[in-house]
């Protein structure tokens, strides 16, 4: 089967709500509807510039999506700076991204708290983009692919069949993020066929086949055509590139199979 490819513009800590309109209002005039059938556009703006995205989006009915940079693994409650799923649902969020590598690090996020974060995305019919990746280290010492395969696994515990197909996943080198050094198409492939592979292991081959599987690390115009060409890369989690309105536009383009609009 083939999956539609995924682009989801991880705009991390930057633009105001009135630069997020301006970014969306960009992308949306530069790249034609036609696009959108061959490719699913998501931005992830920060949390104060969704209400914002979410008027512009409605209201001029873009094709777009958006979503959230994280969740809350409760509903609500004492949880002082904190947002839930139902808050994300209320505003319209199609995918929330759950275990990036920047809150595993500095909000010392663990395997058990990101798995908590994604059935709370399910439960209020938000689309996860579950992250997982490996530090330099343990790529060097051989166990990128053990370590991956741990960490997809147990986000996705407690999950019936129909919500792992409903997940997102997302393969992020640690090293290749934000630092310009991407993976080779061959390294984003090994991992991310090992990742449907095990999905296939767990959940089978059915449900395996249906997970967008997603490559992040330095993903721009320039090496987005190669990463789409691997069998089991669906897409990408772009971070800088997401950005810039001409650049994210051009590797949404690419990302469609061209041409450039
Ligand atoms: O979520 C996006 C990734 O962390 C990649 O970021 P980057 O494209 O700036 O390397």
């Amino acid at each position: 089967m083939s999956r539609k490819p995924l682009i989801a513009g991880n705009w991390k800590m930057n633009l105001n709500h009135l630069e997020a309109i301006a970014l969306v209002q960009k992308i949306a005039f530069s790249l034609p509807e036609k696009y959108y059938a061959k490719v699913d556009v998501t931005v992830i703006p920060p949390f104060t510039d969704i209400r914002s995205v979410q008027t512009l989006v409605d209201g001029d009915k873009l094709l777009l999506t958006y979503g959230a940079q994280d969740l809350a693994p409760q509903d609500s409650g004492a949880y002082t700076g904190d947002v839930s799923g139902p808050m994300l649902a209320k505003l319209g969020c199609t995918y929330v991204v759950v275990g990036h590598s920047e809150r595993r690090e500095y909000h010392a996020e663990t395997d058990e708290v990101v798995n908590k974060k994604v059935r709370a995305a399910h439960k209020h019919g938000i689309s996860p983009i579950l992250c997982v990746g490996e530090q330099l280290e343990v790529r060097e010492a051989g166990g990128h692919i053990e370590h991956t395969t741990a960490q997809l696994i147990a986000g996705l515990k407690g999950l019936k069949a129909e919500q792992v197909q409903n997940t997102v996943i997302a393969y992020e080198p640690v090293w290749a993020i934000g630092t310009g050094r991407v993976a080779t198409p061959a390294d984003a492939e090994e991992v991310c066929a090992a990742l449907r592979a095990a999905l296939a292991e767990k959940y089978g081959a059915e449900v395996a086949e249906q997970v967008r599987v997603l490559y992040g690390g330095s993903v721009k115009s320039g090496n987005i055509a190669d990463l789409v060409k691997c069998d089991n890369v669906d897409g990408a989690l772009v971070g800088g590139a997401s950005l810039d309105g001409d650049e994210f536009t051009k590797l949404c383009a690419l990302a469609a199979g061209g041409p450039l609009p």
